[in-house]
């Protein structure tokens, strides 16, 4: 692993990732790869997820033609300099913000969305210069075999790669040197790459999970709240980051959101779910065995049906949830859907700032007031109000989590920037020490004052009139000086001239 990794920092440091042009070369490669191996790639997904070929297309390959397509479309803005603000010291000089690539990234992938959580951040590594290793998840191995034969026969092979492997290989990886960690998975393990990364000083993305609840308000359409909860809860057999986890409401609400998502699964997965084309399985046993204890001791008003040997567990309501419960204390990641009554909007943002900070927030209500007011007063990686899941798929916002559901974020601008260093350039001439002089030694009270001026003031239009005076004052006493014409007279001219333009009011 050691060789691997030294062997891609050589290409990285030979430059050959930086150009535009080699840069856009990659995404098209890697677009061309989408697209020709399609149904490679939805039969892997299809395989570790129980998916049909439609919804892997849905849920996963839209998203990165999507990403892919940005990335192309603004690269050579992302990617140029950026003007920075001078300050008086400075105006005559070239201040700009440069983005650099990190250098050798590594990119750790989790299951459940495994082609996306590999191929999103690969895209922004990429478009932002670097070189990348890329480490998707063993259990979902279909889709990691194929990446570890696809993106080869794509990349340029001596800066992009890609390790298989379990907790062993992954523990091996860690202990190399790399210039940015972006990891997707569970908090547990987000703890030992951040450990991991610190032995380096390797700064890290974590994207991790919580419970993300789900606010449903009194004044509120129940039938189209509980339509889209449904389709988020319910999606990829609720293995999804950002699933509402539990849903908070006043007990008068309870029954009536029953009703309306049982009806809603039938209409989406019909009377016999088990045969339904879009409704998945649980990924592997351990996983399917933790869900089965959380149902243990609940109320369940509807589902709950569960067969080992398939993987499969109905789409489940738990009411009454008592919120000391298991089901209450981890991220459920699988189709139960707790209900946790609150006596109102304050209980339920009591609740939500009791515990962790979520990944993902969602309220549901006609009043805008009231949505404002949750987002106002709790904290969460990112929030959709009246819809769930959404917020994933507007590439403008920024995706990540916040205290325990992550730090960092990615998709669209914010993956180039993740994996960017802005490097701050200023760009001076070899002229200009007589200004300069201020700053050298000895100092004296009079250039402290100059400096103040210089550094601190702050300009209005006056201010700048008054600036513009104040440096043909300086260039004519430079002037004058050089002429060796009365230099000490010049001096106290000058200070005599700065003096009054600084305090105008005064003297005028
Ligand atoms: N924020 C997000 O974007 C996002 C997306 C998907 C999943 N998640 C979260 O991820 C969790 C589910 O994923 P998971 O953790 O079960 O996925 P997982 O089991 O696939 O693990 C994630 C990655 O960590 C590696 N890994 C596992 N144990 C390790 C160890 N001891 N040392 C080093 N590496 C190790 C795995 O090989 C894998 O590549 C949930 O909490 C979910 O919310 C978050
Ligand atoms: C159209 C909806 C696409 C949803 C993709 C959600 C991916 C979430 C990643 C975390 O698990």
């Amino acid at each position: 692993m050691e060789r691997q990794v030294q062997r891609l920092r050589q290409a990285f440091r030979s430059g050959r990732s930086r150009p535009l042009r080699f840069r856009q070369q990659q995404l098209e490669a890697l677009r061309r790869m989408v697209q020709e191996r399609e149904e490679d790639i939805l039969a892997a997904i299809a395989a570790d997820l129980s998916k049909s070929k439609l919804n892997a297309y849905s849920h996963e390959v839209i998203t990165i033609l999507g990403e892919i397509d940005f990335m192309l479309a603004n690269l050579p803005e992302l990617a140029s300099a950026k003007p920075a603000k001078k300050n008086l010291l400075t105006m005559l000089d070239e201040a700009y913000l440069q983005p650099e690539p990190l250098g050798v990234v590594l990119i750790i992938g989790a299951w459940n969305y495994p082609f996306v959580l590999i191929m999103q951040p690969l895209v922004g590594a990429i478009a932002a210069g670097n070189a990348a290793i890329v480490k998707p998840s063993e259990l979902s191995e279909n889709t990691a075999k194929l990446l570890a034969k696809l993106l080869p026969q794509y990349l340029d092979q001596d800066l992009y790669a890609v390790v298989n492997g379990g907790v062993a290989e992954t523990t091996e990886l860690l202990k190399q040197r790399f210039d940015h960690i972006l990891y997707t998975g569970n908090t547990a393990v987000g703890k030992i790459v951040m450990e991991a990364a610190a032995k380096h000083l390797t700064p890290v993305t974590l994207e991790l999970g919580g419970k993300s609840p789900c606010y449903i308000d009194r004044d509120c359409d129940l039938d189209v709240a509980c339509r889209r909860i449904t389709w988020g809860k319910y999606m990829n057999c609720g293995q999804t980051c950002i699933a509402p986890d539990y849903v908070l409401c006043e007990a008068s609400l309870q029954d009536q959101i029953i009703q309306k998502i049982k009806e809603t699964v039938k209409e989406f997965y019909g009377e016999n779910i088990k045969e339904s084309p879009d409704y998945e399985r649980i990924v592997n046993l351990r996983h399917f065995k933790r869900l089965q204890g959380l149902l243990e001791g609940q109320k369940i008003a509807f589902g709950g049906e569960t067969d080992e040997v398939t993987r499969y567990i109905a789409p489940t309501v738990l009411t009454d949830v008592d919120p000391n419960s298991k089901v209450m204390q981890e991220e459920i990641f699988g189709p139960i859907l707790p209900i946790v009554s609150v006596k109102n909007v304050d209980e339920a943002i009591s609740f939500i700032n009791d515990r962790e900070k979520p990944l993902a927030l969602y309220v549901f209500s006609h009043n805008n007031k009231l949505i404002k007011r949750v987002i106002e007063e709790t904290s969460s990686g990112g929030v959709t109000g009246n819809d769930v899941i959404m917020h994933f798929t507007v590439n403008s916002l920024p995706f990540g989590g916040v205290g325990a559901s992550g730090m960092g974020a990615y998709h669209g601008k914010y993956s180039f920037d993740t994996f960017s260093h802005q490097r701050p350039c200023l760009l001076k001439g070899l002229k200009g020490e007589s200004v300069n002089k201020l700053r050298y030694p000895p100092n004296s009270q009079s250039k402290l004052g100059w400096a103040k001026f210089l550094l601190l003031k702050k300009f209005n239009r006056a201010g700048l009139l008054t600036l513009l005076v104040t440096c043909l004052a300086v260039v004519a006493a430079v002037f004058i000086k050089k002429y060796q014409a009365l230099s000490r007279g010049n001096a106290l001219l000058a200070s005599l001239v700065v003096h009054r333009l600084r305090w105008p009011s005064k003297h005028s």
